[in-house]
């Protein structure tokens, strides 16, 4: 048993988390979430796979606060996203990467404001209108773009860009935002397997080896990419934790169990 004296503090500590949205359990009474406990510690890589509706989504909302759970508590990075005060939400979600399958840019836009929208939580209003007119930072959002392969598209339109390199905008807005967590809400669903494996390789490699204790949590409906990239893969099914194992034990049985037919159960 870890003795809870040398453990470091959890990136994410879940305990008996329920949510029932709307006050009833999706799916003919069941929880989007139900009963899940779980610890991720600072570092780990984990991937969050299951089947549709498994409740994958409704976790990572947990993480940044967007969903309130019915019961159970989590800490995040030390802060209980549901009993934040407005302040202590803000400043959470400002150590909270996201990347998202929409990857929230504005097309239009030349590349570096994209990627300077990293800073949106750490600058001032006035910092951030500045920077629309006359971009800050530039060199660190060159640096960034460099770092996920596509220095050369500083200035460029950012819906010129394809959308395995849009992706990897979304990828530097993340590094120079310097998070503590990144919570990935199925980055990859819309890339062919080829792009997808390289900007998982990028979110797995580059985000998590630019500061080794930053936590990295990822779903995916890739089972073969979870066990690729990440160290850690969590099973959901039903809105349960049915799988959870290192990365280098899963077998093909556990990816089975965790896929067979509902009707089968
Ligand atoms: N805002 C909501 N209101 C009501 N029910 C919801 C809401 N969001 C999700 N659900 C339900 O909660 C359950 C879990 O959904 P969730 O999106 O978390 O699953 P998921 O594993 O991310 O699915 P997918 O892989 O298809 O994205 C599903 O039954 C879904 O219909």
């Amino acid at each position: 048993m870890p003795d809870p004296r040398t453990e470091p503090t959890p990136a994410v500590s879940l305990q008996g988390l329920t949510v029932a949205y709307g006050g009833h359990g999706a799916h003919g009474g069941r929880p989007a979430l139900d009963g899940i406990t779980l610890r991720i510690q600072p570092g780990e890589r984990v991937a969050l796979v299951g089947p549709s509706g498994a409740g994958k989504s409704t976790l990572l909302g947990l993480c940044n606060g967007t969903v309130t759970p019915t019961s159970g508590r989590a800490q995040v990075l030390g802060t209980d996203p549901a009993r934040a005060s407005s302040r202590g939400l803000r400043a959470l979600r400002s150590r909270i990467g996201s990347v998202h399958q929409h990857l929230n840019l504005v097309g239009p836009l030349r590349v570096v404001h994209n990627v300077n929208a990293g800073h949106l939580g750490s600058w001032g209003r006035w910092r951030a209108l500045r920077s629309l007119v006359r971009p800050l930072q530039v060199d660190e959002a060159r640096g960034a773009l460099a770092r996920v392969g596509i220095a050369g598209h500083l200035h460029q339109r950012t819906d010129r860009l394809s959308g395995g390199e849009q992706q990897r905008v979304a990828l530097a807005r993340v590094l120079v935002q310097d998070p503590d967590l990144v919570l990935a809400d199925e980055p990859v669903s819309s890339l062919d397997p080829t792009r997808a494996d390289e900007v998982m390789g990028l979110l797995c490699g580059v985000l998590s080896r630019d500061r080794p204790r930053r936590t990295l949590l990822v779903s995916l409906h890739d089972f073969d990419l979870a066990v690729r990239h990440c160290d850690r893969v969590v099973g959901l099914r039903q809105g349960r934790v049915v799988l959870d194992l290192p990365a280098a034990d899963v077998d093909q049985q556990a990816r089975e169990r965790l896929y067979e037919l509902e009707s089968e159960r």
